[in-house]
């Protein structure tokens, strides 16, 4: 279980949120909603381990989440606005670099999502969409309990949406968390909404 308590935010000088606190258990999803600027991104660093709470804790099966950062961070998966593909690799050498570090196997991720007849192409040509489609396939390779997802569908048509659904719906019937922040509609069926 991921437990926030008390959580509070400082970005710069302001605070960006405080008195934060909420539970995820094995299976649950939690939309985090507000409006740009709310700390939706913020939120997700800070569970991610890559910000540290200013107040507050963060805990895992009742542990404090941060005191390990590297055990944290293997027991998640964090989807930034950001890509963070290598454009000169191919889509199945970006997701190869991935399953060398986690494991995992390359062409069931890239077909999960709808990506294998793009394999051997460059990401530097792949589409906005598509781009999007290669980091969301990384979700594919070997599984963690949790993850940290930021405005996933942003620029997915509606057969991507959908394949995300797939790989949303089989990670929370194995156990898994999810958290994401969006502005549009999730395919998370039940998921708790969270509004900062
Ligand atoms: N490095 C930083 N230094 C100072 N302020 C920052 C920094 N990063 C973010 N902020 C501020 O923190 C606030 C929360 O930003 P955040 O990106 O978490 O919002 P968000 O809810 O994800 O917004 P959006 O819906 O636009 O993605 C914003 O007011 C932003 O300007």
């Amino acid at each position: 279980m991921l437990q926030a308590e008390n959580l509070a935010c400082l970005r710069g000088e302001r605070v960006v949120f405080a008195g934060l606190s909420f539970a995820l258990n094995a299976g649950e999803a939690v939309q985090l909603l507000g409006p740009n600027g709310a700390g939706k991104s913020s939120l997700l660093r800070l569970l991610a381990g890559l910000l540290t709470p200013a107040e507050g804790r963060l805990l895992w099966q009742g542990q404090d989440a941060l005191a390990d950062r590297a055990a944290h961070a293997a027991r998640l998966r964090y989807l930034s606005h950001q890509d963070a593909l290598k454009p000169a690799l191919t889509a199945a050498e970006n997701l190869g670099f991935y399953a060398r570090l986690w494991g995992g196997e390359v062409a069931p991720a890239l077909a999960a999502m709808g990506l294998a007849p793009l394999a051997e192409l460059p990401a530097r040509v792949l589409s906005a969409g598509q781009k999007r489609r290669l980091a969301l396939a990384r979700l594919a390779l070997a599984p963690v309990p949790l993850w940290l997802l930021d405005e996933p569908t942003v620029g997915l048509d509606a057969a991507s949406v959908a394949r995300l659904g797939t790989l949303l719906a089989a990670h929370r019937a194995a156990g898994g968390m999810v958290l994401a922040a969006t502005h549009l509609p999730l395919p998370l069926p039940g998921a708790r909404e969270l509004r900062l």
